[in-house]
């Protein structure tokens, strides 16, 4: 039964698999005992010394809360004792050189989705695991496609951990005795839902498909989709992402007009390639709407990428939209709408 295996002998049998194998293993036990005690200091909110408030930037111009130092902190502590090469993370300016023989590196987003964390909403922890080049300037630098392992931690009504070490994603929770068991395994994700998620208040700011992309599902069963979809925004994409492991549906966080939104607001080596990994491992899919998020690569540690993520159907939706004018223009006409001129 799935509740009855405990991450540790998951990850002990699987140390046994491959060469990096036993690396990976302990990495993500040491990013799972941290999540245990992120986990105690996000629920117990403004009981404990972790208030949740502003305390600066980081180095890409992020405002950065205290929970967002902690968990940093508590992250690389446990990373500490594993065989790692180079670390990674939102809140470190550079890559961290920490053992030149290991086999492994890791990139981390310690708190994602970070400010719900004073309004009591589901945060988490996003981590990539990457084989180690012989040139470590080169660590995060790799194609998607080179992860080892990926995964996220959701700090929500339950805290569970979703894994791919490349063979399909599983899902683990914390019981009530501090140990993550298997609660969900070879998660895959509907090639089809009728759910969408986007920050809709950046609408004017959007382009010409993504616009087109809303528009389709606002108009439900009267549009070309010819169905109604729902609609959900809750900021924290390991949320977002968790949702559509459970019920399908397309997440978006685009480009837009604003200034330094011209690559949308994720970041591709501790956020996109992550979320892409585990997508395409549950049957879903990734993109920019022009490219595969794994195929891309990081040039530098914080470049941000826009993320369209879930069900197939959706996704290649938005890619066929970003491919052809022709189509977006006449998704916007009126003339071809269901209740337009031809279609009363
Ligand atoms: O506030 P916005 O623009 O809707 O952005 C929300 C997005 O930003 C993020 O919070 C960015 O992650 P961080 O909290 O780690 O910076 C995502 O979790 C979420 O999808
Ligand atoms: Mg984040
Ligand atoms: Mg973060």
């Amino acid at each position: 039964m799935t509740g009855q295996l405990r991450l540790d002998d998951y990850l002990q049998r699987y140390s046994e698999t491959a060469p990096e194998a036993l690396a990976v293993a302990v990495a993500v036990d040491a990013i799972a005992t941290a999540a245990i005690e992120i986990a105690d200091l996000t629920g117990t909110g403004q009981l404990s010394d972790a208030s949740g408030l502003t305390t600066g930037c980081n180095s890409d111009g992020d405002l950065q809360r205290d929970l967002d130092v902690r968990a940093d902190a508590i992250l690389r502590r446990c990373l500490g004792k594993a065989p790692i090469a180079a670390l990674a993370s939102e809140e470190m300016r550079e890559p961290q050189i920490v053992d030149r023989a290991a086999k492994i590196c890791v990139a981390i987003d310690p708190l994602d989705g970070s400010s719900n964390i004073d309004i009591n909403m589901t945060v988490g922890t996003i981590f990539s695991i990457l084989p180690a080049p012989d040139d470590l300037g080169t660590a995060f630098h790799q194609r998607g496609s080179a992860q080892l392992a990926a995964g996220f931690v959701t700090y929500g009504p339950q805290t569970s951990l979703v894994l791919t070490l490349g063979d399909g994603v599983d899902v683990f929770t914390l019981d009530r005795a501090r140990s993550f068991r298997m609660a969900r395994r070879g998660v895959q994700i509907p090639e089809t839902a009728d759910e969408f998620a986007i920050n809709a208040s950046n609408r004017r700011h959007w382009d010409a498909p993504v616009r087109a992309f809303v528009d389709e599902c606002l108009a439900g069963v009267d549009g070309p989709a010819n169905r109604n979809f729902n609609m959900r925004w809750v900021a924290s994409l390991v949320a977002e992402a968790y949702r559509i492991l459970t019920r399908g549906g397309v997440f978006l966080y685009p480009s837009d007009a604003r200034p330094g939104y011209g690559d949308g607001r994720l970041r591709l080596t501790y956020e996109a390639h992550p979320m892409a990994f585990i997508m395409e491992q549950a049957g879903a899919a990734a993109s920019t709407g022009r490219e595969r998020i794994l195929d891309l690569a990081a040039h530098n540690l914080h470049q941000r990428v826009p993320l369209i993520m879930g069900s197939q159907h959706e996704v290649r939706r938005v890619e066929e939209l970003h491919c052809d004018p022709l189509l977006v223009a006449s998704v916007s006409a009126p003339l071809f709408a269901r209740r337009g001129f031809f279609r009363l």
